[in-house]
């Protein structure tokens, strides 16, 4: 994915990179949308060449600006501040930064400016440029770009005044824009009045018996995955050969979509297994979120385009047939409805229910007659956040396991004491703290979304954060900012070694160290927590964002990928395929790679 609309993205092309790591000269492949969308193929590769079909992914509650694609560089080594300054400015860059000056940045005041140049948008990935200028224009800068200025801000205190103690005085901006069409007003794009109605009933959803069962989900699907991996692997042994090479970031996408349907509508996709023309326009409205959210005009609101190009057609189409199905399953589920209060429902016996979706307990909610378009668009606002970024988490650890053989047999060592043999449950996610550390890791290193989108709606004075301005910034109404997770999860400021994956640092607290403000990270400061958040790390480790418009799906999705994880390292010994440079990489909603995340899978070697 990519860039700056639709989940923040809005009208840039998408760059993308190689994923390596150490590889002395970095090397950008820039392309636009369409030709940077995940390849979803079926099936092994035993040797070479792999057959793929369009598949492409996206969360949208956020969404990247002019955005940033990864820099190879950034990936390599792993650390981000390796470049030549840009120095040369053309004619169009001079025009356009100018103009930002006149039209928006300079409301901006004090604070100090990175300006980008139009050509930076092609010459190389705007999110590598975002952390250098990070490191150079410290954690709150503007970024003047064309006739637009954007604030970005890469700090805990900042980020914390915006998400947590000034929430009401900022909303999504053009996020909401882009999903509105296809969300509706489910609670991504929502105005305030239906978010606030709506998050009240859909969060205590994500409730603990609800979590429970949910495991049960989790290793069923992955059983499946387990399932397909291990007949695959049995026909390359008739072959003589004792591995098969195969995408995983396409069986993540499937096993995910799997498990969101059947969580949160009880809808078996089968995608693992099968294709149906539901899967198939599923993907096909992620792939058109994503393109809206990296084309530079909203080509969607023109009169009647939904007639004349055909790409509108079909993605109606695409809408229409998702529609039908949530509305067949609202429908169903409403026939059946039983009233009842949310504290019974909280209780009812879930292991043994036959659906215990959070449809089902949407419908069944005493005093809560919500209409069937309401319901339909909180189904499909919970169906595209849940499905790439949890895909992209087991994508991106298993990237970075597979650079690190020790770490994997140090996470087989656990399996194997917790499990055995055995079958995963939620007593056994309890005890697996280091897969549970994995997966906090890959998201810190690999945030999904790496960019929080906000509009403020009125003036503001924002914190100088750590090294800014003590008196702080003041922002007009209409302020467009990015908080880059990826910048905040990367500080050298907040993180030792930052660019290091090193599951075991959330094992030990890293004080504050003079850093007026910022409370430092204390596991102890989340008693029962089973995974590091934005308590106790104050703010600086935000995969899930912070405050009022934190992801509601947050636990549901860490033991989903613990799960899904711990079951594929419980049978497979997993390497890539090529070197980790010849990943590229592509960004938008969520990061993800260009061509697949090839591996070779081989049963283990040491059980
Ligand atoms: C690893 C997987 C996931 C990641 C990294 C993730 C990340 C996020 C982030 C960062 C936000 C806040 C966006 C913002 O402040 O602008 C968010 C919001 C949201 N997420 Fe997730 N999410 C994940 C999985 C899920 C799942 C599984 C669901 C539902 C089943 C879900 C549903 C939502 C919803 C509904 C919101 C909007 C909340 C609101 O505005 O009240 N997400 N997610």
């Amino acid at each position: 994915m990519a860039s700056a609309t639709a989940y923040g993205a809005m009208l840039l092309p998408t760059t993308t990179s190689n994923g390596g790591r150490c590889s002395p000269v970095p090397s950008y492949c820039i392309s636009n949308k369409s030709s940077c969308i995940n390849r979803k193929s079926k099936g092994i590769s035993s040797v070479a060449g792999f057959s793929s079909s369009a598949l492409s992914l996206s969360h949208p509650s956020f969404t990247l600006l002019p955005i940033p694609s990864l820099g190879n560089s950034l990936i390599r080594c792993q650390t981000m501040s390796t470049k030549e300054p840009k120095t040369g400015r053309n004619l169009l860059d001079n025009a356009s930064n100018l103009l930002t000056n006149l039209l928006s940045g300079g409301r901006l005041g004090s604070m100090p400016t990175a300006e980008g140049a139009v050509s930076d948008l092609f010459g190389r990935p705007l999110f590598f440029s975002l952390y250098d200028w990070f490191l150079e224009h410290g954690s709150v800068y503007k970024l003047a770009f064309g006739p637009k200025a954007f604030v970005i801000v890469s700090d805990p205190i900042v980020a914390r005044h915006i998400l947590r103690e000034n929430a009401f005085s900022y909303d999504k901006g053009v996020l909401a824009e882009i999903l509105e069409p296809i969300m509706g007003k489910g609670l991504i794009p929502a105005d305030l009045d239906t978010w606030k109605q709506r998050r009240r009933v859909i969060a205590p959803g994500f409730h603990a018996l609800y979590l429970e069962a949910m495991v049960k989900v989790f290793t069923d699907c992955s059983e499946r995955t387990i399932l397909k991996v291990e007949k695959l692997l049995e026909e390359e042994v008739f072959q003589g050969r004792n591995m098969i090479e195969l995408d995983l970031e396409a069986e993540f996408s499937s096993l995910a979509l799997d498990i969101i349907g059947l969580g949160v509508f009880n809808y078996d996709f089968g995608s693992v297994t099968k294709e149906s023309p539901v899967i198939k326009a599923v993907y096909g409205t992620l792939f058109e979120a994503e393109h809206r959210s990296t084309f530079y005009i909203p080509y969607w609101k023109i009169p009647l385009a939904t007639w004349l190009v055909p790409r509108q057609w079909k993605f109606q189409n695409d809408l229409k047939v998702i529609n039908n199905c949530l509305d067949g399953l609202i429908k169903n589920a409403k026939e059946t409805r039983q009233e009842t209060d949310v504290e019974k429902l909280q209780q009812r016996d879930y292991l043994n229910l036959k659906d215990a979706s959070l449809l089902r307990f949407l419908v069944d909610m005493r005093g809560v007659d919500v209409d069937d378009r309401q319901l339909r668009d909180d189904l499909m606002t919970m169906l595209i956040a849940g499905h790439e970024t949890t895909a992209a988490v087991l994508t991106w650890a298993v990237f970075l396991l597979a650079q690190n053989p020790l770490k994997i047999k140090k996470a087989q060592a656990e399996i194997d004491s917790v499990l055995g043999e055995g079958r995963l449950t939620f007593e056994s996610v309890k005890k697996l703290e280091y897969i549970r550390l994995i997966i906090v890791e890959a998201l810190r290193l690999y945030p999904q979304p790496p960019l929080l989108i906000r509009r403020s709606l009125r003036e503001d004075q924002l914190p100088g954060g750590y090294k800014g301005d003590e008196t702080g910034y003041s922002i007009p109404a209409g302020t467009d900012i990015f908080i880059s997770l990826y910048n905040l999860h990367r500080s050298p400021y907040f993180w030792d070694k930052p660019n290091e994956f090193e599951p075991e640092r959330f094992q030990v607290e890293r004080k504050a160290e003079g850093i007026e403000g910022w409370a430092g990270f204390d596991p102890s400061r989340s008693p029962g927590a089973l995974y590091p958040n934005e308590i106790t790390s104050d703010f600086a480790f935000l995969p899930f964002g912070g405050g009022p418009r934190k992801c509601v799906g947050d636990q549901f999705a860490l033991m989903e990928s613990t799960v899904a994880l711990a079951m594929l390292l419980q049978k497979f010994d997993v390497e890539l395929k090529g070197s980790p440079e010849s990943v590229e990489l592509v960004t938008g909603a969520t990061i993800h790679t260009k061509y697949g995340m090839w591996c070779r899978l081989q049963h283990r070697s040491n059980c």
